[in-house]
């Protein structure tokens, strides 16, 4: 449950900048949040909100403020496991649902995702296009459950994901607001055990999901503890490569890497393009 800023663990060993946040500023995160997805919710007119539940901190955290918000009734979770995602980790996403006492469905997707590899078998043999086939099948069930009930999609975008363009255009950033979108990945995580989820889900590892054994961490080739010091001291706080490099303790390659993505996924976090005339 809550805790003092003394009692704030720190959620790693020694992660290059400690961004954990006060207590103050916990709760103040929490409200403004909860708020905000009242507000959406209210804005659009509708009776309530969808979200895909995996079982990952993302989702877990923002299901929580989501009851915060909208009340039991007001959320439904559909968790939508395939074949390469864990039991175990399908189960967390369960226990969550029921120990909100929200309404939830669970959906096998692997027919639907065969279905499309069907249509281009070579395709299917792309990793990463057959993984994305996965994760844009979820926002099509997301969108078909949030028009039927008039309910808007809450996303679970953080801001490393968001920086990093680490998520599937129009897969998993299809979505009507993304609550936690502010929140670096670590305090995603502090948040997360200061509202209560258990700790066993704050410390999990964080997947995508889209094939056996992947990781964020391996995928990217950097944990998100040095993502996040990297956008909070360098991309977003504008201390130069040198100096970012000298604070962090970090190589400059790591620096490098976080621009990198941070640079090549501008299409992502835009609308698309056209000819101004
Ligand atoms: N410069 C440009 N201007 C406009 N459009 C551009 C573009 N470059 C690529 N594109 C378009 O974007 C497409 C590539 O983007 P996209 O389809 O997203 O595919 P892509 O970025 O290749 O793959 C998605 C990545 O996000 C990760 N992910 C996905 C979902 C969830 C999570 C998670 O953390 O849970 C992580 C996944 O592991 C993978 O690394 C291209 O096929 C092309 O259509
Ligand atoms: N098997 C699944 N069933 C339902 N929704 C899913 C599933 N896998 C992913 N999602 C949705 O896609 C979102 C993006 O996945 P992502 O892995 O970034 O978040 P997470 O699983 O909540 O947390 P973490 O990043 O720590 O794994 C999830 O938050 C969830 O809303
Ligand atoms: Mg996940």
């Amino acid at each position: 449950m809550s805790q003092t800023p003394e009692q704030s663990v720190l959620l790693s060993e020694d992660p290059p900048i400690d961004l954990r946040l006060s207590e103050a500023e916990l709760e103040e995160a929490r409200e403004r949040i909860v708020s905000f997805i009242a507000d959406v919710v209210d804005d659009a007119g509708a009776e309530g909100a969808v979200l895909g539940l995996s079982g990952g901190i993302d989702s877990t955290l923002t299901a929580h403020l989501a009851v915060e918000a909208l009340g039991e009734d007001g959320l439904h979770g559909i968790t939508m496991p395939a074949a390469m995602n864990d039991p175990d980790v399908m189960s967390d996403a369960e226990r969550v649902a029921h120990d909100l006492g929200i309404e939830y469905d669970v959906v096998e997707i692997q027919p639907i995702a065969e279905s499309f590899f069907a249509a281009f078998p070579e395709a299917a043999e792309d990793r990463t296009a057959a993984g994305n086939v996965y994760v844009r099948t979820r926002a099509v069930l997301n969108y078909f459950v949030a028009n039927a009930e008039n309910r808007v999609v809450l996303g679970t975008g953080n801001r490393a994901e968001a920086m990093t363009g680490y998520f599937t255009k129009y897969g998993d950033q299809a979505v009507d607001c993304n609550p936690i979108g502010n929140l670096y990945k670590q305090q995603v995580r502090q948040l997360a055990a200061h509202v209560g989820v258990p700790r066993d889900l704050v410390m999990q590892e964080p997947t995508a999901g889209m094939w056996e054994g992947q990781t964020d961490a391996e995928e990217m080739g950097l944990d998100y503890d040095t993502v996040d010091a990297i956008l909070a001291v360098h991309v977003d706080g504008g201390l130069s490569r040198a100096a970012t490099v000298r604070e962090l303790g970090l190589p400059e390659e790591a620096v490098d890497r976080v621009v990198e993505l941070y640079e090549r996924s501008a299409h992502k976090r835009s609308m698309p393009p056209a000819p101004t005339r």
